[in-house]
């Protein structure tokens, strides 16, 4: 059976939601049994078509189906710059389609001497160094208000899940092993591009506290809170930007030379956590890491004031509160 031949509906609740980035277009280690169309939502069209797949537990444990949907970031042929990701719709059909938790793989550039191009980092912090010109929230508009927390912006309970298969990476190419770094105050810089930094922006972000830098963790990371998605980025480094002086500043040449050993460490680390989560679905997805209830109360505006169209778009994310 071709990929062309497979059904495009899947009528079960999705059990967790990946999110692919540059040069991770689709997921090897997903076996396929339905792909969508891109979804329609209120915010549009999702970038990509949306992979289903489905992982069966072992015999020794009660969960025996663990389903998973992927999404391509910038499309399958990477049409969306990241400026132009329709990051609402690609959140907002994850939502719909019952997801319990966002992965999300990004390429970054590192801002630290230690983390070397390939080695991969589960960030906790972020600082938004994008330019207020992408669609962040679907709570700011005249009619509808919602203020929703965003100290801390990603799950530590997922990174600790993950952070349990750091050995699982590999470098076949060269003797420099590759480490994943994780504690809690690394912090991920979200710039606006499609350029990359100049030399004085690189440093500035290193002296502001950056370990990593990209142009799509916002305005996912704020989206996903906004569905009370529990998300975690594992970011995976490719240069070292435009910081050190005595080389040549990132260009993309230099960020796709590290994409096909870094594609072979996402799938193997995708397939380990899926397999363990197939196996026993962890606790922070089953009771909501801390966020479910919390936009019913961060939205501000009485519903008898919002209007038909409002309320019908918040109901394709939360019909259980409007
Ligand atoms: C081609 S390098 C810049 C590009 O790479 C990252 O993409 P993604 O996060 O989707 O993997 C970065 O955010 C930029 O969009
Ligand atoms: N240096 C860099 N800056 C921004 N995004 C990136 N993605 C990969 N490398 C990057």
């Amino acid at each position: 059976m071709t990929v062309s031949d497979l059904p495009t509906t899947f009528d079960e609740p999705v059990d967790l939601a990946i999110i692919g980035g540059t040069g991770l277009y689709q997921l090897e280690c997903l076996k396929p049994v339905a792909v969508l169309p891109p979804m329609q939502t209120p915010w549009g069209a999702t970038s990509s078509s949306i992979t289903i797949a489905v992982f069966v537990g072992d015999s020794t444990t009660n969960h025996n189906k663990f389903v998973v949907a992927f999404i391509s970031r910038h499309g399958v042929n990477h049409e969306f710059p990241p400026t132009h990701v329709p990051f609402r719709a690609n959140i907002a059909a994850i939502k719909k389609l019952q997801c319990k938790a966002v992965l999300s793989f990004s390429a970054v550039g590192s801002l630290q001497e230690h983390i070397k191009p390939r080695d991969f980092v589960l960030p906790q912090q972020l600082i938004d160094r994008t330019k207020g010109i992408r669609d962040s929230s679907y709570f700011n508009e005249i009619g509808l208000v919602g203020h929703v927390g965003f100290g801390n912006p990603f799950s530590a309970k997922f990174a600790d899940f993950i952070y349990q298969f750091k050995d699982t990476l590999t470098n076949p190419e060269s003797t420099e092993p590759c480490l994943m770094h994780y504690d809690q105050e690394t912090t991920v810089v979200c710039m606006e591009g499609p350029q990359f930094s100049t030399r004085a922006e690189s440093k500035m972000y290193k002296m502001l506290g950056g370990d990593i830098i990209n142009m799509s963790v916002i305005p996912e990371a704020k989206l996903a809170r906004e569905c009370e998605l529990p998300y975690q980025m594992i970011c995976m480094s490719t240069d070292y930007d435009a910081w050190r002086d005595h080389e040549e500043s990132v260009t993309v040449d230099a960020v796709f030379g590290h994409l096909a050993n870094n594609g072979r460490n996402a799938n193997a680390l995708a397939t380990k956590i899926v397999k363990e989560m197939a196996k026993e679905i962890p606790e922070f997805m089953i009771n909501g890491d801390g966020l479910k209830g919390s936009i019913k109360m961060a939205v501000a505006t009485k519903a008898d004031v919002m209007s038909e169209q409002t309320l019908q778009n918040i109901r394709f994310l939360f019909p259980e509160y409007w």
